[in-house]
């Protein structure tokens, strides 16, 4: 069931329509349909095997689109991959910093990568280290660093092309709360004074709740459910009033609109919660 799909205008920073993606028989991702509007923060929430990661790499061209279509600020992501991907930065789940560099040199790399004019470099280097608060401790080697701050590394990575889209997948997982909220706090200042779209993948609710502006529920490669979290949590609770649940019980929430539009589908085949939160496949990080 798919509450709201919602009508993509053509400028929507990313837009999807029956995106699908499959490995032989795994339908990873089956019939996606999605649109993130410009200058949001975009939470795609969902559970192990969720198809989350696969979309996700659908969208930054990283896989084909062998079904559906793909549009990045207007551009087709099947036929115009160089000028999506001009447009994005990107934090993977999987390590992206160099252990033996420094934060600088590291951020360098990729500034380079990224064709920022050498002229600029230095500055636009310094201003994405400053944006993630690892100015004092962009010269010490990346192996130094907390597990927090190796994400704000790998988040000044992805900032110093100055992305209009940036997509971060699971950028908290594993971390302390202190270092959770760190990395969430520099992704809102830095899309505070610039604009840019942030479209994320997470299993964490608490974090949806506080820091998306919407988020859409997915579940067996499909959005399930979408809107502001204050919306999914209002609409299952006149759900369930409407079932003659009393007016006192506890106000839902968004676990209990993501269990209720998953129902019996989240199940030890799909993953649950609890299974996410012990499986860190980013876990074994700088060392
Ligand atoms: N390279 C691959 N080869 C085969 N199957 C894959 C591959 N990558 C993903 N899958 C399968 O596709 C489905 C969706 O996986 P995906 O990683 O996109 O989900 P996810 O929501 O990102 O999950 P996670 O939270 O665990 O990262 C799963 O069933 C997974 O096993």
């Amino acid at each position: 069931m798919t509450r709201h799909a919602g009508a993509a205008p053509a400028d929507d920073a990313v837009v999807c329509t029956r995106l699908a993606y499959a490995f032989g028989g795994t339908k990873a991702v089956d019939g996606l349909d999605l649109s993130v509007r410009r200058g949001e923060v975009f939470g795609l929430l969902g559970p192990n095997g969720a198809g989350k990661t696969t979309a996700i790499r659908c969208i930054t061209t990283l896989l084909p689109v062998p079904s559906g279509m793909v549009r990045v600020f207007g551009h087709d992501a099947a036929r115009d991959r160089m000028a999506v991907r001009r447009l994005l930065g990107y934090v993977p789940q999987q390590l992206s910093a160099d252990a033996a560099l420094t934060g600088r040199e590291n951020v360098t790399l990729f500034a380079r990568v990224f064709d920022v004019p050498r002229r600029e470099r230095a500055a636009r280097v310094a201003q994405a280290l400053a944006a993630v608060g690892l100015s004092d401790a962009a010269d010490r080697l990346a192996n130094t660093y907390s597990g927090g701050m190796v994400r704000r590394l790998e988040l000044a990575q992805a900032l110093v092309s100055a992305p209009r889209l940036l997509i971060l997948d699971e950028p908290t997982i594993g971390l302390d709360p202190i270092a959770r909220s760190g990395v969430w706090e520099h992704i809102d200042t830095v899309r505070a004074a610039t604009g840019m779209t942030v479209l994320v993948t997470t299993h964490y609710m608490d974090e949806a709740d506080q820091y998306c502006d919407r988020v859409g529920l997915m579940h067996r490669g499909r959005i399930r459910d979408l809107g502001t979290p204050a919306e999914l949590c209002q609409g299952l609770g006149e759900r369930r009033r409407a079932q003659g649940a009393p007016a006192t019980d506890p106000p839902p929430t968004l676990e209990d609109v993501f269990r209720d539009v998953a129902g019996s589908g989240l199940d030890d085949s799909s993953g649950d919660f609890r299974d996410v939160r012990s499986t860190r496949r980013t876990a074994h990080r700088l060392g």
